[in-house]
């Protein structure tokens, strides 16, 4: 028997997995809001990729309230979404639904198994960049298109195994973590990173690395916060800050953080979720970061500058 997919929120990360996942002849169907469906109702579920376009003229919608269960429950809203949809999602979960978060950060796992049985909700992430064009196109412009997941606990089940055979024949690099949340933290580090120098310098990686004070602010950055992943208990031992900075020093020039490209389409941003919550636990375990400070103060400014 196979498995059936349900894709929270069809924008940039759920509409190009989901759409991979319909290419591959998968069962998937797409939770959307009104104006979401009726946007791909009128143009399709459109993916312009470096991996290959592919369009779906009439994609499996449905909305909150409407039938139906689902094996999956690939979560890919913004952070700030998440907790307006989650109420949305018990009628289409059965006993053995499982819930795999794409989202960047790690607050959502909290949230996720506070609102369904802890033994739903499967650890996930994933590196794409990719963003929703102003016709609700889904544009996915550099080569990776990585998904990871597994067990929060890091064992490799029954469950797990079947979701990958799933993705196996999918346009897309998915594959299976058996430290799935030793991942979700080292993405933690470099997603909030690059997010914070692409948006307070407001531009990509390469003038930011090209600049000697650019390059020393983000380095100071990353020991910051991997500091304060370190006094958090967390799997970090140390070894995060250098992988971080060496992933940074290999990205193009062009790369931006999508909370670049949101703030550049002046829409709203995953502060608080982000930078943040990570300086809740910078004050919890006495941690000075002004730098991490810095970063979180400058899209404060933004977000108010953005109500006003
Ligand atoms: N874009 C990228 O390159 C990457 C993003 N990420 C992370 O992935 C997550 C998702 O980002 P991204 O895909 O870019 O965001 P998008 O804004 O492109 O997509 C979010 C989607 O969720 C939908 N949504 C929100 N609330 C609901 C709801 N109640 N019911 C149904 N749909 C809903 C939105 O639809 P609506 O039109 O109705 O608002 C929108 O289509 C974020 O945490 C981001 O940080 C991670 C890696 C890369
Ligand atoms: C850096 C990138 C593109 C990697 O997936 C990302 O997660 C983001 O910009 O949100």
């Amino acid at each position: 028997m196979g498995v059936n997919f349900l894709v929270v929120g069809a924008g940039a990360v759920g509409g190009y997995f989901g759409g991979r996942l319909l290419e591959a002849g998968e069962d998937v169907t797409f939770l959307v809001r009104k104006k979401r469906k009726e946007q791909l109702e009128r143009t399709g579920l459109v993916i312009k990729s470096v991996k290959g376009d592919v369009t779906f003229n009439d994609p499996p919608l449905i909305e909150k309230g409407d039938s139906g269960k689902f094996d999956v429950i690939l979560c890919s809203t913004k952070a700030y979404q998440l907790e307006h949809v989650l109420p949305d999602l018990t009628s289409f979960m059965h006993e053995d639904t499982v819930i795999i978060p794409l989202l960047n950060g790690i607050q959502h796992l909290d949230m996720l198994t506070r609102s369904f049985k802890k033994e739903a909700v499967l650890g996930g992430l994933c590196f794409i960049e990719s963003t929703l064009t102003q016709e609700g196109y889904i544009r996915h412009t550099s080569s990776g298109h990585r998904l990871t997941f597994g067990e929060i606990n890091g064992e490799m089940t029954p469950r797990v195994q079947m979701i990958a055979k799933t993705f196996e024949s999918t346009n897309a690099d998915v594959r299976t973590s058996t430290h799935i949340m030793e991942d979700m933290w080292r993405k933690y580090l470099f997603i909030t990173t690059l997010s914070g120098v692409t948006t307070l310098f407001n531009t990509s990686v390469g003038p930011i690395r090209n600049s000697t004070e650019g390059l020393a602010f983000t380095r100071r950055l990353i020991q910051e916060i991997s500091s304060v992943m370190q006094h958090s208990d967390t799997t970090n031992s140390g070894h995060f800050e250098e992988k971080a900075w060496k992933q940074f020093m290999k990205l193009s020039d062009e790369t931006k953080a999508s909370m670049q490209k949101d703030l550049e389409k002046k829409l709203p941003v995953e502060a608080d979720h982000l930078q943040g919550y990570l300086l809740q636990l910078a004050e919890k375990h006495q941690v000075n970061t002004p730098y991490l400070k810095a970063v979180y103060t400058n899209l404060k400014i933004y977000e108010q500058s953005r109500k006003g």
